[in-house]
C-alpha cells in the first residue's frame, strides 16, 4: 500500500472549511472547501484570477479568511502569519522572493534556525547543513556569496532549500517554477516526489499541465472563487480537468491561421548583445509569419529577445521595413516599429503603483503621444475595450495592477503591447503564469496580429506552444543559433537534440 493509500484513510493533515476571502471589489474565495493528507501531492487548478493564491495564503497565514475554519491534525487552528504557519510546518514558496539580499545564502537557507553549541552561533554547522541541502538540490553555489549577486534562478533555487529543509510537513508551491530552468525544474519536481514519499504534503499551484500530471496525486479545481470539484490524476483526462477549470472545451487549443507570407518586415545582421552571451546573430522574419526561438536557459535566446526589445546594449544592425533602429533603447525601438513584452514582467514591464488603467495606457500614450493631448473619454473607451478583449480580471480599471492575480497581470502587459499597432511582435515567454483558457485566447491573438501582417518572433521554453505556434523556428545553442526548422522538421525531438546539443542526432530525420 503506498503513503497515499494509507494516508487518504487518516486525519487531513491540513482542512480547510467554508473558507471566504473579500476584497474591495472583488470575492476572492466564496467558501472554498479543501482537503489535503500527509505525503500527498496535491495540485490546485484554475483559471487566473479563480483563487489560488489566496487560498495558499490563508492556509500558509499570509492572509486571513473573512468566514470559515481550518483545521490541523483535526484541531481548528488559527495562522495567524507566516512564522505561525511555520510552526505547524507549513512553509510557502512563492513567486516573490523572500530572502534577505545582503545575507549569505547559508545564512539564508538557515535563518531562524541557526545551530548553535555552548551558546554561540555554530557557523560552521550552518555552513555544512546549507550545502547539503544545496547538494541534494544539485545546486553548485558557495554558501558565503550574499544572494544578491545571485540570478533569479538561483535565487529561486535558494528559497526552496530553505523550505525544503526546514523540515516542513506541508510545502506549499505557489508557481516556484515559473522562473526556473528546465533541468532545475526537473530537480524540484523530483524532490517533490521524494518529499511525498517521506509523508510531506505537497500543495502544489502551477498552470503547466504535464508538471501536475507527473507529479500530482489529486487535483483541486476552483473557478471564481467557488470550488468545481477534486478529481485524481494522473487518470483524470486533461480535457476533463480543462473543461473544469474554464467551463467549456478548448477545441482547436493553439489555433490556426491561414499562413500568407508576405515581404521581409524585420532584417537582423550581425546581432550582438554587449553582454557577449549572444554571439552575431542574423535572420530575417516576415509579414504574415510567427517565428519561435528556442534553446535552453543560458543558451542566448533570452539575449535575443531583450537586444531586439532594447533592453540591453547591442550592436549590429536591425531594420524595420527597410529603416535602422537604434538598438539599447525601448522607447526608440517602440517607435521603429517593435513592440516587446519582455519574460520578467515584475522588474521591467510593470509601473508597479498604478492602476490597471495606467499600465494599459501607458505604451499607448508613449506611441500616440501627439503632445500629450489624448482626450480622457477616448482613453477611458481604450482601456474599457482592451480589458475585454483581453479577458483582464479586475473589479476596476483603477485597481492597483499589483493586486490582480499574476495572470491578469501578464494579460495586462500583452493586451496594451497588441495594441500598440506594430510592425513586429517579440514576445519573450508570452504566457508565464496564464491560465489554459487565456493562453488559447492569446494564441488567437498572436495568429490575429499575424493575418493583420505583422511579423511575430515567440520565445519560449514551453516546446509545445512554440511548436504549436511557429511557421519557423530558430533553436539557440551556447550563444549561437545551431538549427533552423520548418514543416515536418519541428518535433519535440529535433528541437530538443539541438538545444542540448547544438546537433540533431542520426535517427530524426529532417527534410534537407
Ligand atoms: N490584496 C488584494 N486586494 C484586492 N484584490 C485582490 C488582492 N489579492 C487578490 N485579489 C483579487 O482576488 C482574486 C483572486 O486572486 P488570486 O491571486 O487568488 O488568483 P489566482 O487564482 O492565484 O490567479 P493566477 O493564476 O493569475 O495567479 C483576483 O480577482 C485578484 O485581483
Amino acid at each position: 500500500m503506498s503513503v497515499h493509500d494509507d494516508a487518504v484513510r487518516t486525519t487531513p493533515l491540513v482542512e480547510v472549511v467554508g473558507a471566504v476571502r473579500r476584497y474591495p471589489g472583488v470575492v476572492a474565495l466564496r467558501g472554498v472547501d479543501l482537503t489535503i493528507h500527509a505525503g500527498e501531492v496535491l495540485s490546485l487548478t484554475g483559471e487566473n484570477g479563480s483563487g489560488k493564491s489566496t487560498l495558499a495564503k490563508i492556509i500558509g497565514g499570509v492572509e486571513q479568511p473573512d468566514e470559515g475554519r481550518i483545521l490541523v491534525d483535526g484541531r481548528q487552528t488559527v495562522i495567524t502569519d507566516p512564522s505561525a504557519a511555520r510552526d505547524l510546518g507549513i512553509v510557502m514558496i512563492s513567486q516573490e522572493l523572500t530572502l534577505a539580499p545582503s545575507l549569505t545564502v547559508a545564512e539564508n537557507i538557515m535563518m531562524g534556525r541557526l545551530p548553535r553549541r555552548g551558546g554561540r552561533v555554530d557557523w560552521s554547522s550552518a555552513r555544512r547543513q546549507a550545502r547539503e541541502v544545496l547538494d541534494q538540490l544539485d545546486v553548485h553555489i558557495s554558501v558565503d556569496v550574499p544572494v544578491r549577486e545571485l540570478s533569479v534562478e538561483l535565487q529561486q533555487e535558494v528559497e526552496i532549500a530553505r523550505a525544503i529543509s526546514s523540515q516542513a510537513r506541508l510545502l506549499i508551491l505557489d508557481e516556484a517554477t515559473s522562473s526556473l530552468s528546465e533541468a532545475a525544474t526537473d530537480r524540484l519536481l523530483e524532490l517533490v516526489r521524494l518529499q511525498a514519499q517521506r509523508g510531506v504534503a505537497v500543495l502544489m499551484i502551477s498552470h503547466r499541465m504535464p508538471e501536475l500530471y507527473s507529479t500530482a496525486q489529486r487535483a483541486t479545481v476552483l473557478r471564481d472563487g467557488t470550488l468545481v470539484g477534486s478529481v485524481p490524476l494522473p487518470s483524470t483526462p486533461e480535457a476533463q480537468l480543462v473543461r473544469m477549470m474554464v467551463g467549456r472545451d478548448l477545441g482547436d487549443y493553439y489555433g490556426s491561421r491561414e499562413v500568407t507570407i508576405g515581404e521581409t518586415v524585420l532584417e537582423v545582421d550581425g546581432l550582438v548583445s554587449a553582454d557577449g552571451e549572444m554571439s552575431p546573430t542574423s535572420f530575417t522574419v516576415s509579414a504574415g509569419e510567427v517565428l519561435g526561438v528556442a534553446g535552453l536557459v543560458g543558451s542566448g535566446k533570452a539575449q535575443l529577445a531583450m537586444s531586439l526589445g532594447g533592453a540591453i546594449p547591442a550592436s549590429g544592425t536591425v531594420r524595420v521595413r527597410g529603416k535602422d533602429v537604434a538598438l539599447g533603447d525601448p522607447r526608440r525601438v517602440i517607435a521603429a516599429g517593435i513592440g516587446y513584452v519582455p519574460d520578467d514582467r515584475r522588474k521591467s514591464a510593470l509601473l508597479p503603483v498604478r492602476s490597471v488603467s495606467d499600465n494599459l495606457s501607458v505604451s499607448w500614450l508613449r506611441r500616440l503621444g501627439r503632445g500629450g493631448i489624448i482626450r480622457t473619454s477616448v482613453e477611458r473607451r481604450r482601456v474599457k475595450d482592451a480589458i475585454e478583449r483581453y479577458g483582464v480580471k479586475t473589479s476596476s480599471p483603477g485597481k492597483r495592477i499589483t493586486l490582480l492575480s499574476g495572470g491578469n497581470q501578464q494579460k495586462v502587459i500583452l493586451g496594451r503591447t497588441f495594441a500598440l499597432g506594430c510592425d513586429v511582435y517579440v514576445l519573450s515567454e508570452p504566457t508565464r503564469g496564464v491560465d489554459v483558457g487565456s493562453k488559447s485566447a492569446i494564441y488567437a491573438m498572436l495568429h490575429e496580429l499575424a493575418s493583420s501582417g505583422a511579423a511575430v518572433i515567440v520565445v519560449s521554453s514551453e516546446l509545445p506552444e512554440l511548436i504549436g505556434l511557429s511557421d519557423r523556428i530558430l533553436v539557440f545553442f551556447r550563444g549561437s543559433v545551431c538549427g533552423e526548422l520548418t514543416g515536418d522538421d519541428i518535433s519535440e525531438q529535433t528541437i530538443g537534440d539541438l538545444a542540448v546539443s547544438g546537433r540533431v542526432h542520426a535517427n530524426d530525420v529532417l527534410n534537407s
